[in-house]
């Protein structure tokens, strides 16, 4: 089995513009990327690739081999898939609450297909039993779209269900849950910024 974690710093995370300017989104999702390919080693996955339009942000990178592919996130991961001769793990680069344990279960799934629902309808973890058989779709409805992807294909389907697998930093109030749940580099990042304010019964995120 191989993990790829499909990974664009540039510009990253415009939906957190109103909260982070550009640095702080690159440097934070470096950060996230970082705990990602943490919380795989420390599951046991040994072959590591990273998916990347450009090797901006990755020059020193060491723990895991650096792809580049400048096509478009599906277009870039569906070559990936082509060529691949084992299991697939893709893996989402801004899901600093993934954890080794997650990644573990996932990969036992006695099914072909193994899915991590996103929030909103997104994808943030596909095991792919049969990676030469399936072809991705991210944005949009993507968790709809893999399901029925799989079933086309005539491959299985667990869906992994779990509030913190499920949870990726797109926006603001993600952050909270960061911030409640999350711990390590990232974690550290947001709560040197923000704090945690609680109003009308929610907790939200405030600045210092
Ligand atoms: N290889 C590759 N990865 C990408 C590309 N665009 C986004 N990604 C990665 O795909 C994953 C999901 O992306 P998004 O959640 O949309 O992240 P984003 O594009 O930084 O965020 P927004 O600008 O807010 O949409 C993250 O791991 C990104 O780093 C791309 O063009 N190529
Ligand atoms: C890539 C996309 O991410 P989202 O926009 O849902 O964070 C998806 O999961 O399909």
């Amino acid at each position: 089995m191989k993990a790829v974690i499909p990974y664009k710093k540039a510009s990253a995370k415009s939906r957190l513009s109103p909260v982070l300017n550009q640095q702080e989104r690159e440097e934070f999702v470096e950060l996230m990327l970082n705990q990602v390919i943490n919380s795989l080693q420390e599951a046991g996955i040994e072959k590591i690739d990273i998916l990347s339009p450009s090797m901006y942000g990755l020059e020193n990178m060491r723990t895991a081999r650096v792809l580049l592919d400048k096509n478009d996130l599906n277009e870039a991961l569906n070559r990936y898939l082509e060529g691949a001769e084992e299991p697939i793990l893709i893996v989402m680069a801004d899901l600093p609450l993934l954890s080794p344990n997650h990644i573990k279960e996932i990969t036992s799934t006695k099914e072909d297909v193994c899915i991590v629902p996103g929030k909103g309808g997104g994808t943030n973890v596909l095991f792919l039993r049969k990676p030469s058989g399936y072809r991705v779709r991210y944005y949009g409805s993507s968790f709809l779209t893999h399901c029925s992807i799989a079933a086309k294909a005539g491959q299985n389907v667990e869906i992994y269900d779990s509030f913190l697998a499920g949870t990726d930093i797109d926006e603001p109030e993600d952050l909270v849950e960061l911030l409640i749940h999350g711990n390590g580099a990232a974690k550290d990042y947001i709560s040197q910024k923000f704090r945690l304010e609680i109003s009308r019964g929610r907790v939200r995120l405030a600045p210092f």
